[in-house]
């Protein structure tokens, strides 16, 4: 088989623009990350995005949640189409729109590029995680977190990508619960390199990034969690031991919640614990959720557009409530915190403007 595809530019240009949202959105998760905004990261939304309208009427619900907990959290939309695998599985919208194997991508990037945009236009700001490099131009533009996964965190070319991306990236730790690779990745993140990526043209151009001054830690648990006060603390200690700041965001799902959906609220209850004794190195969560509660094979005909065909998730409602939770925990930490001033600030932010996040040639 041999197919090219539309360029970038072409699938872009055939839809409306990101919306002004996604840099506003990039500034308040950046403003969290560096302690300016006190209010509390909140990373939610389903596994994956494999039935586009339904993903829609979530981020609607969310959107509305979004502006009422919005003087305790930044709430951003987990609008994820692409699947890392383990071994095999489905590997997610933009690689694969038709769930069957048959790697539709033209119709994957155009009908996913359109979804992300219709996601931003509700205000929220979108998260995404970057699984193909070759795929990030198509929609980097809308997002305003990414994450790199615990099976690529390891992989040079992902770690050159987030060094480039104007956007935080959040590195989880690796599947097996080592936190070494993921704080390389931030290292490495922030550094500058020389690295080929898809133009808008779909030629591949060398660039140099400039270095991703937001990198940071996410801890995801292994074959045992990493959410409790001990562990979240060990990793400020490896995090700053590595000339790192002490900023990290905790899933509550994946190894956390021993990939047992119904175990998020209690992680999320000790998170939220935790953020409401003041501790502000916690800048973030990560919640699995979706329209209705479990999850279903991708294989499954009929298909139910309201429930996750990856990791099983939370229902609404389940949602709602830890929302609520995490709300009063940061409320209760922002009534601790002293204002942070000019003086108190130590990282000066190395942000350029993210148009000129790549320079051309090294
Ligand atoms: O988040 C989803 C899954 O945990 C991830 O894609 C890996 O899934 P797998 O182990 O079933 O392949
Ligand atoms: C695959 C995911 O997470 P992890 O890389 O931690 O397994 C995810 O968040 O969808």
């Amino acid at each position: 088989m041999s197919d090219p595809l539309p360029t970038p530019a072409a699938i872009a240009a055939a839809l409306p623009p990101a919306p002004r949202s996604v840099t506003r959105g990039r500034a308040a998760v950046r403003a969290v990350l560096d302690g300016h905004d006190p209010r509390l990261l909140t990373i939610v939304g389903p596994c994956s995005v494999h039935d586009t309208d339904a993903a829609l009427e979530y981020a609607g619900r969310l959107a509305a949640a979004a502006r009422r907990y919005g003087d305790d959290l930044v709430v951003v939309l987990r609008a994820y189409l692409e699947k890392p695998r383990t071994v095999s599985g489905w590997t997610g919208l933009l690689p694969d729109p038709t769930l069957d194997g048959r790697g539709d991508v033209a119709t994957g990037v155009r009908r996913g590029r359109e979804f992300l945009v219709a996601a931003a236009a509700t205000g929220l700001p979108l998260a995404y995680e970057f699984v193909d490099p070759l795929l990030a131009p198509y929609v980097a533009d809308t997002v305003s977190w990414a994450a790199i996964g615990a099976r690529t965190v390891a992989s040079q070319p992902h770690r050159h990508l987030a060094s480039g991306l104007p956007m935080p990236v959040g590195m989880k730790n690796c599947v097996s619960g080592r936190l070494d690779t993921a704080i390389d990745a931030v290292r490495a993140a922030s550094l500058t390199h020389v690295l080929p990526v898809v133009g808008p043209d779909g030629r591949l151009t060398r660039v140099r990034s400039i270095g991703n001054p937001h990198a940071h830690l996410v801890l995801r648990g292994g074959p045992t969690p990493n959410y409790g006060a001990a562990a979240v603390a060990d990793a400020l200690t490896r995090l700053t031991g590595a000339g790192l700041p002490p900023r990290l965001v905790v899933d509550a799902s994946h190894g956390n919640s021993g990939k047992d959906h119904l175990r998020q609220p209690a992680v999320v209850t000790d998170l939220a614990a935790q953020v409401a004794a003041g501790n502000t190195a916690l800048a973030g969560v990560m919640i699995e959720s979706y329209l209705t509660d479990g999850r279903q094979a991708p294989a499954a005909r009929p298909l139910r557009p309201d429930v996750s065909v990856t990791d099983a998730c939370l229902d609404w409602n389940a949602t709602e409530r830890l929302l609520q939770t995490l709300a009063r925990a940061a409320g209760a930490r922002r009534g601790r915190m002293t204002p942070v001033t000019a003086s108190t600030v130590t990282a000066p932010s190395r942000l350029l403007a993210d148009a000129t996040r790549y320079e051309a040639g090294p």
